[in-house]
């Protein structure tokens, strides 16, 4: 037994949450195959929780991304609780901010005086919903409310009621009720069920007109899979269940807002309300753009834009003030990034045989980064912990080329000694840079000045010229190719016997002024010296980058007879 350092540090002082008794529970057979109706929250509960709530401005600002992403419900504000949720009501409005496929929903207690300030907030909207909500979990009854079941049964039913005659106040405006029993998770199930059902006997919906009964997990205290029995526990008991849109609500108290939302999903809920990026009270609201995303990576359409992601990201921390975390799931800056060798290497083998008509297969990316606005560039970084297919990925990507599997290997040992001894990451640019350093330094002993082979009778025969920086030495050879008469002719003029142990060349493009690139390894006096080069024609890149080995070999202390 571990004794902790803070003797409060002292788990006996809390209580496991009761299980439902819901044994023939049918949700763990159910899929989610479409996406739900979609509520944001984000100006009302997620703005509710912020250090410094939104200005007029920001909520315009969110409201422009969240209908650009295609919500259709999105809860406004709070009118009668504060001057700026009652303006932006009335600037949404008066200035005709409300696509005709958009309906504002607006949050109040279930008190009159503050119901009434919520419809003269929305007079005069096309169709509104309007959301009232009470507390009924024991810890609320009994210590904040001090009433009874009963008293918690009547504050929803007399604000039900008052819900229902301040909208027949205003008959131009196509109302829908919606209600929340607060806490509701954490309250016994069936006494949620009587709350619902006493307001759902006050607003009497029908299938054409339902009432939205919204089930919140307000502070998440159990797994998800206790959740989904609460729901689907609610699902069969309410009454008129064909009159209802059964919506969710949940916090991240746990860490397990999507799984939970995912889960009342199975248990048979519509609707789902969250935020983006899952700013809320504590640990936030339900996340939607990750829920959203998890549909997506399963070939379901989410119903929402988050092909915009960096949009998303942008107008969120500028609306919260609050900095996205890099590996938040899906759309974090470093979700898409492999720094481990053997993750780059599984990568950059997958994407070389992915193609655009074929469904989605590639480890370690559980979605193609393409799809919101990432690059593969940002994908495959490079630190300590890499290997030959990053370092190549990234040097493939810049030259257009495949590297030979033998010059990976070279390349990988040059960035490890190089990010070991920055001891940190190494950008593309430096990565390439050491590339070109290490195989295709400029300068050095001889320069390929010029050549002509010949090809006759099965034998080729070479006279190049070198320049050596003071003289022009001309050089023959013969062989049974243009590459063996060149090191023949190398070993006549230098005494040094070059072996051409590797050699590869490819060309950059298509086009007729295409370049051409050779990667070489030769093999000198037990050494192994690798160049690489670049030229219009694919021999001259070859002899180059021969004479470019042969020029590292030098510089490393190989001696010329
Ligand atoms: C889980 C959620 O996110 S719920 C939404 C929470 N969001 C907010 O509260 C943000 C906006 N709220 C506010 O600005 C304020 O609370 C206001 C303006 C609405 C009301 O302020 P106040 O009148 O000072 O009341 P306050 O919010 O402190 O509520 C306390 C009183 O309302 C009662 N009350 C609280 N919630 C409700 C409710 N949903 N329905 C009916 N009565 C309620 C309490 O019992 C308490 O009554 P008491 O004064 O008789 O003891
Ligand atoms: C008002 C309700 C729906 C709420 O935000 C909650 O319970 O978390
Ligand atoms: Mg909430």
């Amino acid at each position: 037994m571990t004794t902790p350092t803070n003797p409060r540090f002292t788990h006996t002082k809390y209580r496991p949450f009761p299980r439902v008794a819901l044994d023939d529970r049918q949700w763990p057979s159910n899929s989610v195959t479409t996406a739900p109706i979609w509520c944001s929250v984000d100006l009302r509960d997620g703005n509710q929780a912020l250090i410094d709530p939104m200005t007029v401005e920001q909520k315009k600002q969110m409201w422009a991304l969240l209908v650009r992403m295609g919500f259709k419900e999105i809860e406004i504000g709070f009118p009668s609780a504060s001057q700026p949720d009652f303006d932006f009501a009335r600037w949404l409005i008066e200035a005709r901010q409300i696509p005709d496929d958009v309906t504002v929903q607006v949050l109040v207690q279930a008190r009159d005086e503050l119901i009434e300030r919520t419809y003269e907030a929305l007079r005069g909207v096309r169709r509104a919903v309007v959301h009232v909500y009470n507390s009924t979990s024991p810890v609320q009854r009994e210590k904040v409310f001090g009433l009874e079941k009963s008293g918690i049964v009547d504050i929803a039913r007399k604000g039900a009621a008052k819900v229902k005659t301040e909208a027949e106040k205003y008959p131009d405006t196509e109302w829908v009720f919606q209600y929340s029993p607060e806490s509701f998770s954490s309250t016994e199930v069936e006494f949620a069920t009587e709350v619902c059902n006493a307001v759902i006997d006050v607003w009497q919906p029908t299938p054409d007109n339902k009432t939205i009964i919204n089930l919140p997990a307000t502070v998440e205290s159990a797994m998800p899979n206790v959740f989904a029995d609460q729901v689907e526990w609610f699902c069969r008991n309410v009454d008129r269940r064909d009159s209802i849109t059964v919506s969710i609500h949940t916090h991240n108290d746990r860490g397990c807002a999507v799984a939970a939302a995912e889960m009342a999903l199975l248990a048979g809920a519509d609707r789902i309300e969250g935020t983006l990026l899952g700013n809320g009270e504590r640990t936030g609201n339900m996340d939607i753009v990750t829920m959203a995303m998890n549909l997506y990576s399963q070939g379901i359409d989410p119903e929402l834009d988050i092909s915009i992601a960096d949009d998303i990201i942008a107008t969120v921390e500028a609306c919260t003030n609050i900095k996205t975390h890099p590996r938040h799931p899906w759309l974090g800056e470093l979700v898409y990034t492999a720094f481990s060798g053997s993750h780059q290497d599984a990568i950059r083998k997958c994407l070389a045989v992915q193609t655009d008509d074929q469904p989605w297969d590639v480890a370690y990316l559980p979605i193609d980064p393409q799809d919101i606005g990432r690059t593969y560039q940002s994908v495959i970084r490079v630190n300590s912990q890499s290997g030959k297919g990053g370092a190549s990925y990234i040097v493939e990507q810049a030259l257009g080329v495949t590297l030979p599997r033998w010059m990976q290997i070279e390349l990988a040992q040059h960035i490890q000694a190089a990010s070991e001894r920055e001891a940190r990451e190494l950008s593309g640019d430096e990565i390439v840079a050491i590339f070109r350093e290490a195989f295709m330094p400029r300068g050095g002993h001889y320069e390929l000045s010029g050549y002509q082979t010949e090809h006759s009778n099965g034998q080729h025969t070479i006279q190049a010229t070198l320049n050596d920086g003071q003289n022009l030495i001309t050089l023959h050879g013969k062989g049974t190719g243009s590459v063996s008469a060149f090191g023949d002719a190398l070993h006549k003029t230098t005494g040094l016997d070059i072996q051409v142990v590797q050699y590869e060349e490819m060309s950059l493009g298509e086009a007729s002024d295409a370049q051409a690139m050779a990667f070489v390894q030769i093999s000198l006096q037990g050494q192994r010296f690798t160049a690489a080069s670049q030229d219009g024609d694919t021999l001259a890149a070859t002899l180059l980058s021969i004479v470019t080995a042969l020029n590292i070999a030098i510089s490393q202390g190989i001696k010329a007879a």
